[in-house]
């Protein structure tokens, strides 16, 4: 029997599933936990890849792919030396540069057009500005720009090369044309590193020092959208650290409202994508606050049947959509009767739910057709979030199996490298 892996290098872990590459059937798993913060030294991707992948996990595996974070700006200097710890999808350190960004080249309009996307904090183009301008000496040592899934490929490969999906999360790729918008890149930075080569969907990257073929790997949304074989009609809500909405599309309307990022996927389609910064960790926040556990916090918000009137607003990370950087969480409309846990517990998952309401909103006004929802991510665990979401979506939801779609989807991808077929699991 072959063996693939697939890789999901998150905000919170590393997680790694075994297949068959016939069958997809997971025959072994892994997984290390990621320090928290928003800004982070690739070595401890590396080094929770290895905790994930010891006592054997890999062997007899002929083929792995990596999934990772979207987003994260990883610069390395000639040497190949990382000039400074990553910054993730989630600091907000750089709304400003995005501002300006926007305004120098003449609007939001002019960035949908060109790259699918109006730059908010998340994306890399506006890290390399904030760098540009706050760290001018680090900057100047750039040589070479990534995201974190093309710096575990390089790691394992030596090769530095990327996939559509996750280039076009830079801002500085535009996805329908499948190119580099250098240009772009060198007015935010004022000058062009070397970029990673985007291979085809089915291209392998190379092999690792035992011979293990590696596949191009993607952003971690569109591995998940691999994972769970995708058809139009379908939208996923995706509750991990961040929160997304997305689904997959032929062709891609450019959304000049900037809610929805106009990405491209793993197989040479597009992923019109909303991400909130704010979602499983909504959940454990108040968890943490109330004392319990998260078990708990779902029975308490499934004992009532609505919050009482209180309101969870639930920036509690700032927000990114909608585009309130600085934004803080509220609890508004409370009285003395409803100040009740049950009350509050409610009113977190319905706040956190109601964020990715609006997304989907957002997903249909660029033409997503929504039969039904699919929810994946770790905070679709939670019985209440399971519960109260199909009165917030309006339609029907459905939550598959328990399973790792992203690192599941980078194994498909590392089988349809190994065998040229696209597989059928
Ligand atoms: N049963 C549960 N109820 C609520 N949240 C959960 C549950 N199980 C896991 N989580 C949350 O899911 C999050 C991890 O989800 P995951 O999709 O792995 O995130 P990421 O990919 O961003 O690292 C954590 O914040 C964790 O607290
Ligand atoms: O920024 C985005 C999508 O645009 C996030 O979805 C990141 O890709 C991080 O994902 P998780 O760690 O929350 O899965």
């Amino acid at each position: 029997m072959a063996l693939v892996a697939g890789v999901d290098s998150s905000t919170q872990s590393t997680k790694v599933v075994v297949c068959d590459a016939e069958t997809g059937q997971v025959v072994r798993q892994g997984r290390a936990a990621h320090p928290d913060g928003t800004e982070i030294h690739p070595d401890e991707w590396w080094r929770a890849f290895q905790e994930a992948t010891s006592d054997g996990l890999l062997d007899g595996v002929a083929s792995l792919g990596i999934g990772g974070q979207q987003h994260g700006m990883v610069t390395l200097d000639e040497h190949g030396e990382v000039v400074r710890p990553a910054l993730l999808w989630n600091d907000t350190r750089s709304a400003k540069a995005a501002e300006d960004l926007i305004r120098e080249l003449g609007g939001p309009a002019e960035w949908a057009n060109a790259v699918g996307l109006v730059p908010v904090a998340s994306f890399t183009v506006t890290k390399l500005r904030w760098m540009a301008e706050h760290e001018p000496e680090l900057a100047a040592r750039v040589a070479t720009v990534m995201l974190p899934h093309d710096w575990l490929t390089w790691k394992l490969t030596g090769e530095m090369v990327t996939d559509r999906g996750d280039a076009s999360g830079t801002a500085y790729y535009s996805a329908t044309d499948g190119v580099y918008r250098v240009d772009l890149l060198e007015k935010a930075f004022g000058k062009v590193p070397h970029l990673p080569r985007v291979l085809g969907p089915d291209e392998a990257a190379g092999r690792t020092s035992t011979g293990m073929l590696v596949s191009a790997g993607t952003g971690d949304n569109m591995a998940a959208a691999l994972g769970l074989g995708l058809e139009v009609g379908d939208v996923v809500v995706s509750i991990g650290t961040s929160g997304t909405v997305f689904g997959v599309t032929d062709k891609l309307t450019p959304d000049v409202s900037g809610a929805v990022a106009g990405f491209a996927d793993a197989t040479g389609k597009f992923l019109p994508l909303v991400a909130t910064l704010n979602a499983a960790r909504v959940l454990s926040a108040t968890a943490q606050m109330l004392g319990i556990e998260l078990s708990e916090l779902d029975e308490l918000a499934l004992s009532v049947k609505d919050a009482g009137g209180l309101e969870f607003v639930p920036y509690l990370d700032g927000e990114r959509t909608p585009n309130l950087p600085d934004a803080t969480g509220s609890l508004l409309n409370m009285r003395r009767h409803n100040m009740t846990p049950q009350n509050v517990a409610r009113a977190a998952v319905e706040g956190m739910l109601g964020g990715l309401g609006a997304g989907l909103d957002a997903v249909r006004a660029v033409g997503l057709e929504a039969q039904r929802i699919l929810l994946i991510g770790g905070g679709a665990r939670s019985a209440a979030v399971q519960g109260i979401a199909p009165e917030i979506f309006g339609v029907p939801v459905e939550v598959p199996a328990a399973a790792e779609y992203v690192a599941l989807g980078a194994a498909r991808q590392a089988a349809w490298a190994l065998t040229g077929q696209y597989p059928a699991w």
